[in-house]
């Protein structure tokens, strides 16, 4: 049977949550199971570390940012505080996205007669969410992987802390809300640390808003009987009654998570963890795959509207449309026309802030392009000289044109002058470009 390829799993979570002590395990989870099944067809899992900021990793990591970036080093050399240092890392790291991809896709995705490739790729992520899941380079590197593999997010909760009280359920949640929406990943709820407190009761607050919302009467009645009466303003006020609402807003996006419950130390529910992923990674293919699709493709109608909007700008800036070429402000003076000898150029229709601001200074001081004498009252000229002026650029630019595209028949043909480098490539790719243009102005091919 063909393979599938490799699930891409990000570990994300707050300080503390047990992150990588989850990724430990299940990164020992996954050998152990190649291990004892030496004939099955996969390989252990690729392991990335994206934290630069940790001192070691308990685990073999495949890719570590900190063999690329020196987190202290980033540190002291922008002066900058510990999250701008990880945020920069990151971004440093992003740029390195391609090398990364291309590594991944070689040694992950399944190739025809080679060897096993893993069914799951790890990804260990800083505890400042935040730097990861809101920065540019945490959406590069996320969007990158979700565009060559499945990819799920592996929310990790610390479930003693987080069900210890309603407000903090409630805001770990909305944390959990907001990195959906971000990052539109499917993703599994892990209540870790289950050896200590189990996820029994944060999944019913989830499933049975009623009994979040008895959960909270207790804790305000306790509350308010601990304060003497008094309360502290907040339990039963505006806080009291937002858990309530929210509680209910809530149950959809509950409905669309898979929750497990975890122990990183003992390794229970580790089994049960892989099951939701087999079931995200379906949920990944039907419905955000196509999403991804559409995304990217109307990414593309921008990128390529765009380009367009400056090549149009480019063209505009330099004058070569039929109509206004010899005029443009960067046409070099001709010996022995008007303009050279003190007469203004006709004026131009200002395109930018910036064309506007010279045209008035033009007008002022009369210092522009030979712009001075008797004519700054802006007296124009017949149109005949105007014409003939256009012909002389029009020469010049034909001429310019051919002498460009001699020099690239010739680089074409062998001769030894070589292809001009960087630099000779831009030529002919202008040439090409002009001649285009002229070509749609009605200039022919020449
Ligand atoms: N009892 C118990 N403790 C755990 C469990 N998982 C993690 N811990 C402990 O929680 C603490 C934090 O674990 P880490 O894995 O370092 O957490 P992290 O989310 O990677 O932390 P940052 O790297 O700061 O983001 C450590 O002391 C772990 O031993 C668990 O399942 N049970």
């Amino acid at each position: 049977m063909a393979q599938q390829p490799p699930v891409a799993i990000i570990c994300v979570g707050m300080a503390g949550s047990g992150k990588t002590t989850f990724m430990q395990r299940i990164n020992a989870h996954l050998h152990q199971q190649s291990q004892q099944n030496p004939s099955t067809t996969t390989a252990p899992p690729y392991v990335l570390n994206l934290d630069p900021a940790v001192r070691s990793v308990p685990f073999d990591t495949n890719i570590d940012i900190r063999d690329s970036v020196n987190y202290k080093e980033v540190m002291r050399q922008y002066n900058l505080g510990p999250n701008g240092g990880i945020l920069t890392s990151l971004n440093l790291f992003a740029t390195k996205i391609d090398q990364v991809m291309s590594l991944l896709e070689k040694r992950c995705l399944p190739q025809p007669e080679a060897k096993p490739v893993p069914s799951y790729i790890l990804l260990d992520t800083p505890g400042q969410i935040e730097v990861f899941v809101w920065s540019a380079s945490g959406s590069i590197l996320l969007s990158s992987l979700a565009s060559s593999f499945p990819t799920v997010i592996a929310y990790v909760i610390d479930t003693p802390r987080t069900t210890a009280n309603t407000s903090t359920f409630m805001s770990n949640m909305l944390y959990a809300i907001s990195i959906l929406y971000k990052t539109r990943l499917p993703m599994i709820l892990v209540f870790n640390k289950t050896d200590v407190k189990g996820e029994e009761e944060a999944v019913e607050w989830m499933r049975d808003f009623e009994s979040f919302q008895a959960a909270l009467r207790k804790e305000e009645e306790e509350q308010w009987s601990g304060d003497g009466g008094g309360g502290n303003g907040q339990g039963g006020g505006y806080m009291g009654s937002l858990l309530n609402s929210m509680s209910l807003v809530l149950e959809e996006f509950y409905n669309a998570l898979s929750v497990v419950g975890v122990s990183s130390m003992t390794g229970d529910g580790v089994a049960a963890f892989f099951e939701a992923v087999e079931g995200k990674r379906e949920e990944f293919d039907r419905d955000y795959k196509p999403e991804l699709a559409r995304r990217r493709e109307e990414a593309e109608t921008q990128k390529r509207e765009i380009r367009d909007q400056d090549v149009r700008r480019m063209m505009g800036d330099m004058s070569v449309s039929s109509k206004s070429k010899g005029t443009g402000k960067y046409a070099a003076p001709v010996p022995g026309t008007k303009r050279s000898t003190g007469r203004r150029p006709r004026q131009e229709e200002p395109e930018t802030v910036s064309d506007v601001e010279n045209m008035e200074s033009d007008s002022e001081g009369g210092e522009g392009e030979g712009g001075f004498g008797g004519e700054a009252g802006g007296l124009e000229e017949p149109d005949t000289e105007q014409m003939e002026e256009d012909t002389a650029f029009e020469e010049r630019l034909k001429a310019r044109y051919e002498a460009a595209m001699r020099e690239e028949r010739e680089s074409k043909g062998g001769n030894g002058k070589g292809g001009g480098g960087i630099g000779g490539g831009g030529a002919a790719a202008s040439v090409k470009y002009i001649q285009q243009s002229q070509g749609a102005a009605g200039w022919g091919k020449g």
